[in-house]
Parts: C-alpha cells; sequence; structure tokens
C-alpha cells in the first residue's frame, strides 16, 4: 500500500508572520486523514516551522539543499544544519532550481545521494517543459530525469524516496495537466522504474502530481490510480485551499 502525500512548497513566499498566520490556521483546520501532510516554508522560517508544529501532524520540509556536508558555500544549507533543526524532508529538482540555478541531473544525483546518506527523504521532482511534449518528447525526457540521477541508487534507497511529476508548463500557470495525461505519466513512471528495478518496488512508489492543482480539480487528479497526492505552488500559500485540497485525496 503506497503513501498518499500532499506537500505545499511556498517558494518565496511568506513573511516569519505570515508563516505564524498561515501555520496556525493550517493547524486549527487539518482534517482527519490518512495522507501525509507537509509544507515547505523559505529556509529563513524552517526552524520556527518546525517548533510551531510540534503537536501537529504536519511535517516541515525543506525547499532545497546543497550536495556538500559543509564548506564554503555562501549561502547554501547542509543537510546536517536541516536535520539539526528537526528537518527530515527535502525537495529535490524542483524546475524552478532547474531553471534559475542551473541545477543538472548530475548535481541533483549527488544531492540526492547525500540526502538519502543522512537518511533524509527526499521529493524528487522532475518533468517536461512544454516544446518536449509539444515535440513529442515528453516520456523520453523523464525517463532520463529519472535514470540520470535516481537508477544507479540500490533498491533499499527508494524507500526514502518520493517522485513528484511535474510538467514544466502546468507550473503556476493555471494549466493543469488533464486527469487523464497525469495518469498516463505516472503509470510510464512506474513501469519505467519496474524495468529499471522491479515491479513490486515500483508498486510502492510514491507519485505526486505538481501543477496547478486546485480546490477544483484535486479530486479529479487524486482519483486517477497512479497518482498519490499532489505537491501544491500557489494553492498551499492560502490555508482554505490547501484544506480543501487535502480533503480531496
Ligand atoms: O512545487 C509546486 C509546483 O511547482 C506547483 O506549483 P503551482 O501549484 O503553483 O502550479
Amino acid at each position: 500500500m503506497r503513501n498518499k502525500v500532499v506537500a505545499g512548497n511556498w517558494k518565496m513566499n511568506k513573511t516569519m508572520a505570515e508563516t505564524e498566520s498561515l501555520l496556525h490556521e493550517l493547524s486549527a483546520k487539518l482534517p482527519d486523514t490518512s495522507a501525509e501532510v507537509m509544507v515547505a516554508p523559505t529556509s529563513v522560517n524552517l526552524a520556527a516551522a518546525v517548533h510551531m508544529l510540534e503537536s501537529s501532524a504536519i511535517e516541515t520540509i525543506a525547499q532545497n539543499m546543497h550536495f556538500a556536508e559543509s564548506g564554503a558555500y555562501t549561502g547554501e544549507i547542509a543537510a546536517d544544519m536541516l536535520l539539526s533543526i528537526g528537518v527530515n524532508t527535502v525537495i529535490l529538482g524542483h524546475s524552478e532550481r532547474r531553471a534559475y540555478f542551473g541545477e543538472t541531473d548530475e548535481l541533483l544525483a549527488d544531492k540526492v545521494k547525500t540526502a538519502l546518506n543522512k537518511s533524509m527523504r527526499v521529493i524528487f521532482c522532475f518533468g517536461e517543459e512544454l516544446e518536449e511534449r509539444q515535440a513529442g518528447s515528453h516520456f523520453e525526457v523523464v525517463e532520463r530525469q529519472l535514470k540520470n540521477a535516481l537508477f544507479d541508487l540500490p533498491a533499499e534507497a527508494w524507500k526514502q524516496i518520493i517522485l513528484a511529476y511535474e510538467p514544466v508548463w502546468a507550473i503556476g500557470t493555471g494549466e493543469t495537466a488533464s486527469p487523464e495525461q497525469a495518469q498516463e505519466m505516472h503509470a510510464f513512471i512506474r513501469e519505467t522504474i519496474a524495468k529499471a528495478y522491479d515491479a513490486t518496488l515500483a508498486d510502492l512508489v510514491t507519485i505526486l502530481y505538481g501543477g496547478s492543482v486546485k480546490p477544483g480539480n484535486a479530486k479529479d487528479i487524486f482519483s486517477k490510480p497512479d497518482v498519490d497526492g499532489g505537491l501544491i505552488g500557489g494553492a498551499s500559500l492560502v490555508a482554505d485551499d490547501f484544506i480543501a485540497i487535502i480533503k480531496a485525496i
């Protein structure tokens, strides 16, 4: 049985006061759910968020981390720093990190290994650009992203990995992949993992969809058999919207 997950990626949004207010509202309104619920505030507010969510079922996760243990990497955050404040899960490979900060599959492979060696969980993001979908190369692109960053990991390591398929053309655009497009890609991802490892392992991997998930479309997307939840951007910044999406799982 796969875990269901709803994770809110707050990106570069919310000051300290806004973070407090949103977490307070989310904690108060969190419905009973068997799904794991996570939020990823900006790194500046992570420690405070962990503290605020101490007695809540919501997990605080990080948006990014560096591959090195420590050292001269101005502005960066190491795995041990996250662990030391109680953050055990990190988002890696988000398309915005790839596009604006030049993160490559090879760099991400290093980051993933570092996180896993530290016993952290990784939400690994990947997905094709609009031109790649229009050219019909989306399956090939996704397969390459997975292979380059993840397929030399031992099977055991996959217990610590959650995948997040995020077609770049659907992120923050209001244009969502249809539930059928999401299902088609998620099934392909599972087949690809089954080929690289085996069907039992593939069946156990939680695969999230991300890209303009809103209260109005969450139920349809989450109803697909290979969609195990969502990585939510914009809608996770509004308590009632995020709560409605959690209720939809
Ligand atoms: O990490 C979240 C994704 O980038 C989705 O963002 P969005 O829900 O604003 O489209």
